[in-house]
């Protein structure tokens, strides 16, 4: 990777942070670096719920009594709605190893393209029926009896039916009314259910529909036995009030679950799903990188973040946490794209700390600069140090990583250095450590006291035509 701080949008290297410019830090800070209070766990972040609370003033109260942030089911469509992604074509083997990486990371329902779409589709939904995954399998289709016959076929435990709503699709999609979606979504509905498997009705472009037809529709497949009825944010256009009002006058129509679709043109999509879950939503959909029709939908990886920062405990017992990196590369390979550079919990970068403030903080406990714990989803928080927004209390854990003997007003000089050079380039882990070691046998050969800035240069520059020499033998004897 190039010579550039960790933090720089560097396109080369998006996937891999330079950690060479970086030091690990383990779950209590560093090993020896102050803990802040008594109250904290053993491993520097708290759990008890009081300090929760405290750390995250959001995270839910027992008044929220309709909120289900800690009672949820994901629906994952990565292999539904992710296949309506531009980029997106998943071969029946790629369609079983997501299914598999799905359904060992611990998501509650995959849904798959309609069989209806084509021959490849059909077969490929029989045949992840019959992995025998631990997931339910749903298949998603169109309003229609036609495509429910096809759907039953296949062996899933579920039937995901839609059908557009809004004035916009009424009129230029399928241009029925509301009089005939009615009874042919009862019709279908009723076939679902004869066939003994769970089926859902949603709405399609529900924020863009007329509430009173909504509600009369939700209300009418609910009185027929609908396991759940589906808001669907198919523009992305609802904010997350919209939301919020939408999914709780439904939970007070309706008894059946309520499931919700967000798309993210307008990056509502994480915000637009807690705020579902605290109305009373009781399943969110989700794929994984987000992957969707034009950018998408809810992310997996984005929504876990955000319900783990609300009740980690509910999260890690219910997910796999530390598959989500594996996942999201198969999927981030499989339909050619990178993993975003400002994913939550993947994201290069996503657990490295740089400005010295920071870098100070999290040494001593890492929840002064974190919400998530790296180790919970199999990760390693970083600090970066070789740049010129580094301070002494970063470089001071360094120099006890490498056992080095030095005061504080030693190892302040040596910083003052470090960020003298960093003004020019950004150094690297061997750079920082080069410099400290040269530093630190100055001061124990007496070449060298705080402030002699001339002496260091010296000393600095004989280090380097050293190893210049080295190199060059090295070359030499490797060439021989
Ligand atoms: C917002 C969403 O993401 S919804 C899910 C989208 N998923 C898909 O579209 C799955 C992949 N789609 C396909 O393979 C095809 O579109 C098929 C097989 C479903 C239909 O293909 P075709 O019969 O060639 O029709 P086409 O795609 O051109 O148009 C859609 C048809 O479905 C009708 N339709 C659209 N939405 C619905 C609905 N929710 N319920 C019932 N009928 C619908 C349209 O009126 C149109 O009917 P028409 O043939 O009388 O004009
Ligand atoms: O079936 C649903 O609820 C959603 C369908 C869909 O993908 C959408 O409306 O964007
Ligand atoms: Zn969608």
């Amino acid at each position: 990777m190039p010579q550039c701080s960790c933090s720089h949008q560097n396109t080369e290297s998006l996937s891999a942070p330079d950690k060479t410019q970086m030091i690990q830090v383990g779950a209590n800070g560093l090993s020896g670096a102050k803990g802040v209070s008594g109250a904290n766990g053993a491993n520097g972040h708290s759990t008890h719920p009081s300090e929760a609370q405290r750390r995250n003033p959001y995270a839910p109260r027992a008044s929220d009594f309709l909120s289900n942030i800690s009672n949820f089911s994901i629906i994952e469509s990565t292999l539904r709605e992710g296949e309506q992604f531009a980029n997106a074509f998943f071969d029946t083997k790629t369609k079983i190893a997501i299914a598999k990486a799905l359904d060992a990371f611990g998501v509650e329902y995959i849904e798959l393209t309609s069989p209806a779409a084509s021959e490849q589709s059909r077969s490929d939904c029989e045949a992840i029926c019959k992995l025998g995954l631990k997931a339910k399998i749903l298949t998603h289709i169109r309003c229609h009896m036609d495509d429910a016959r096809i759907a039953v076929e296949t062996g899933v435990d579920g039937v995901d039916v839609v059908i557009g709503t809004s004035s916009f699709l009424r009129e230029f999609s399928h241009g029925k009314d509301m009089t005939y979606i009615t009874k042919t979504a009862i019709e279908v509905i009723t076939f679902v259910k004869s066939k003994g498997i769970e089926v859902r009705f949603s709405s399609e472009d529900s924020f863009r529909s007329d509430l009173v037809d909504l509600l009369s529709i939700y209300q009418t497949v609910d009185k027929i036995g609908v396991n759940r009825v589906g808001i669907a944010d198919t523009v992305g256009c609802a904010n997350p009030r919209q939301v919020y009002d939408l999914v709780r006058t439904l939970r007070g129509v309706v008894g059946c679950d309520i499931e919700i679709h967000l798309h993210n043109d307008t990056g509502m999509a994480i915000a637009n799903a807690y705020c579902a879950l605290e109305a009373g939503a009781t399943h969110i959909d989700t794929s994984v990188l987000g992957i969707g029709e034009r950018v998408g939908i809810t992310p997996l990886g984005g929504l876990v973040a955000c319900l783990y920062a609300a009740n980690p405990e509910y999260v890690k017992a219910k997910y796999n946490l530390p598959m989500l990196r594996e996942i999201e590369n198969l999927v981030a390979e499989a339909v050619e794209v990178n993993v975003p550079f400002m994913n939550p919990i993947t994201g290069y970068c996503a657990f490295t700390h740089k400005a010295g403030i920071h870098a100070k903080a999290i040494l001593n406990n890492p929840s002064t600069y974190e919400i998530l714990k790296p180790e919970d989803f199999g990760l390693t928080r970083y600090v970066s140090i070789g740049h010129r927004l580094t301070g002494w209390n970063a470089v001071k854990s360094r120099v006890e990583q490498l056992g080095l003997n030095l005061t504080d007003d030693e190892v302040k000089d040596a910083t003052a250095k470090i960020k003298e050079l960093a003004d020019v380039r950004t150094q690297s882990m061997d750079d920082v450590d080069s410099l400290l070691r040269v530093y630190h046998s100055g001061i124990q050969s007496g070449e060298l006291a705080v402030g002699q800035k001339e002496a260091l240069d010296r000393l600095l520059q004989q280090h380097r035509e050293a190893s210049r020499e080295r190199q060059q033998t090295e070359a030499v004897v490797a060439a021989a």
